[in-house]
């Protein structure tokens, strides 16, 4: 394995029963780097995590994990959420990351410091000598989240690890995961809400009905969508629109169309020429939500 991969996978596939969850996936997540495994619901997220981890086996295909083609050999060096969220309800939320950490080899006591220590920073101090049963699942979640740290771990790996979290609590844990990943730490995180991923990610793949349908960053996924243009005329007589790209709509006082390919200038000129004007107009790229929706779809089409 190359050493600037903290993972590598080539054709992984896993059926279940009749149903193949992942079809052949392909992944390469080079160190140090935040990594987005997107996907609609069953898309095979979780499946593909839990093949890399080595929680299970795949039918086909090959995985390398921090220099081992059996990850469970490396597990200490690995941090994990669950999908499954889950503490001890009796035990205090010190003590379930101190236990966290002593599953992976950390020291008690070491262990323990770290997680009052952790629990404080990241505002969460009031919550370390309560039982996990008392708190909220959004808090219970958090604390899990950092036991899965509380070792250090060179790769992270979190399971969908915004849901359930409150606005406050999702911009707590966008912050730790950047705090991770200026300490060293790789970090491979699912999830299907976009605004996350195209704020956190260096690179993201998506995945539809257990195949890669996109590997690359960000803006890479957003380029795959036209630009789409706003714009507004001075005179709003009834034409307007006669002059405009066929798929404009209104929108507000003005319209919304993609940038035809020869660009915007021939539309204004068009609209200059006429005497409707141009009062204001804005050309944004589409997000990533749209470019997700768009390979989903198309994946699903093919299917
Ligand atoms: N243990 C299992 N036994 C049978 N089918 C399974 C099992 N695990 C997953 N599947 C099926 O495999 C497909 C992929 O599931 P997976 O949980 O990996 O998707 P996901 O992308 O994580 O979905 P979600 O976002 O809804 O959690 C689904 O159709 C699911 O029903």
């Amino acid at each position: 394995m190359p050493s600037d991969h903290a993972l590598t996978a080539t054709g992984l596939e896993k059926r279940f029963g009749h149903k193949l969850a992942v079809a052949g996936v392909d992944l390469a997540v080079p160190r140090g780097c935040i990594y987005g495994v997107l996907g609609p619901n069953g898309a095979g997220k979780t499946t593909t995590l839990r093949l890399l981890l080595g929680i299970i086996d795949p039918d086909a295909g090959e995985r390398n994990v921090l220099g081992a083609s059996r990850p469970r050999e490396v597990s200490d060096r690995i941090g994990y959420l669950p999908e499954e969220r889950g503490l001890y309800p009796s035990m205090k939320a010190r003590e379930a990351i101190a236990f966290m950490g002593a599953l992976r080899g950390l020291d008690w006591a070491e262990a323990r410091r770290r997680g009052v220590e952790m629990l404080e920073a990241a505002g969460l101090g009031t919550a370390a000598g309560e039982k996990i049963r008392a708190l909220s699942k959004g808090m219970a979640q958090l604390v899990q989240l950092l036991g899965s740290m509380v070792h250090r771990p060179e790769l992270l790996v979190l399971d969908e690890p915004f849901s359930g979290l409150d606005p406050v609590n999702q911009e707590k844990l966008e912050a730790l995961i950047l705090a991770e990943r200026d300490r060293g730490a790789t970090i491979l995180f699912s999830t299907h809400v976009m605004a996350h991923a195209q704020r956190l990610c260096e690179r993201i793949a998506i995945i539809a009905g257990g195949k890669r349908r996109f590997e690359g960053t960000v803006d890479e996924a957003r380029a795959l969508l036209p630009m789409r243009a706003h714009l507004v005329p001075r005179s709003g007589n009834g034409d307007t629109r006669s002059f405009l790209p066929a798929d404009a709509v209104a929108l507000g006082d003005g319209f919304e169309f993609e940038v035809p390919p020869e660009g915007i200038e021939p539309v204004l000129a068009r609209l200059i020429e006429t005497g409707h004007g141009v009062a204001g107009l804005s050309i944004e790229r589409p997000g990533l939500h749209e470019a997700f929706v768009k390979l989903v779809r198309e994946g699903e089409a093919e299917a």
